[in-house]
């Protein structure tokens, strides 16, 4: 049984498509990213997924029930609320409890202080909600969706407006959740983050997903091949450089020298061995070569 199983679905918001035919398979166990520019329709997925929001058309299910009969599984989906429906007046620990006896959660007292605890709210309990701040509010948010010990948990933009140190506790939340045997949809606008906690991402462009992997195929798939920070004697100029690549037929292109460094771009790092060898045939000393990795962020851009 999957986590999440899409076929063709499409949201309409008026005439516009904001999900255009999203196809997605989430396995049981996995994080997956989702990420997309503002207004892309993250939210708008999230939301056709748990009720929320009617689909326009196309079908989904969720942990094996299909969308028509959501209702039977609602109990086993976390889902983070929006701030704006915390219930401000309340307490921290006392809209816990409450919308935990809601969701069916068992724990007692002290595990409610536990679980504050978990997601960096110690000693907040006792505040209203109205009395904290965004960060605060946000993981207030992120406790509710662990209520009732769901299987499938979704965090909407989790770590928007936390502090480094609140981020990375939710990273570590995230990984436990998943080696507890969780599902996990997250998105993000922080790349980096989606990287480090996700098992596949997609990308929502244009209403669908226009890509979808293990973050190292997705960075594999980036175009450009390899970029090189080379260290020589003398600093390498955009001439010296086509004048290599003349002699060496080196499929090498000069990008921009950023002080001592020079930017040079390949078509792979299997020809690194090469460009060693016509450099230094070349009279020029090389003392340091740096791989730059691709990132997330070049793909997402090039999406
Ligand atoms: N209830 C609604 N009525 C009409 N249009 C809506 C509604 N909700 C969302 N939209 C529109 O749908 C599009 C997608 O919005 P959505 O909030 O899903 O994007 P998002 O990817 O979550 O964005 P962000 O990264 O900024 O949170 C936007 O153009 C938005 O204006």
């Amino acid at each position: 049984m999957k986590a999440i199983e899409v076929e063709n679905l499409i949201k309409r918001y008026g005439s516009a498509n904001v999900l255009n035919g999203i196809n997605l398979t989430v396995e049981k166990g996995e994080v997956f990213g989702f990420v997309g520019h503002n207004g892309a329709g993250k939210s708008t997925f999230i939301h056709t997924l748990t009720g929320i929001t009617r689909k326009s058309s196309g079908s989904f299910s969720i942990l094996g029930t299909p969308g028509g009969e959501l209702d039977r599984v609602k109990k086993k989906i976390g889902v983070m609320p929006d701030i704006a429906n915390l219930y401000q007046h309340m307490r921290g620990i006392d809209f816990l409890r409450y919308m935990g006896n809601l969701a069916g959660d068992m724990r007692t007292k002290r595990s409610y202080e536990e679980l504050l605890e978990e997601v960096g709210l110690k000693g907040a309990g006792g505040k209203k909600i109205k009395s904290y701040s965004f960060g605060m509010k946000k993981k207030i948010s992120i406790a509710q969706a662990l209520l009732g010990d769901p299987e499938l948990i979704i965090l909407d933009e989790p770590t928007s407006g936390l502090d480094p140190e609140s981020a990375i506790v939710v990273r570590k939340m995230v990984t436990r959740l998943q080696e507890e045997g969780k599902t996990i949809f997250l998105t993000s606008h922080n790349l980096d983050e989606i990287e480090k906690v996700s098992d596949r991402v997609g990308i929502l462009t244009d209403g669908v997903i226009k890509k979808l992997g293990t973050p190292r195929e997705l960075k594999a798939q980036a175009e450009g091949g390899v970029q090189l920070a080379v260290r020589t004697k003398p600093v390498l100029t955009a001439e010296v450089v086509n004048e290599l690549k003349e002699k060496s037929g080196l499929n090498l292109a000069f990008v921009e020298t950023k002080r001592e460094f020079t930017l040079l771009q390949l078509p792979s790092d299997d020809e690194l061995p090469r460009l060693t060898r016509a450099l230094l045939d070349g009279g020029v000393d090389l003392y340091e070569v740096k791989v730059e990795e691709r990132s997330l962020e070049d793909v997402f851009m090039n999406a």
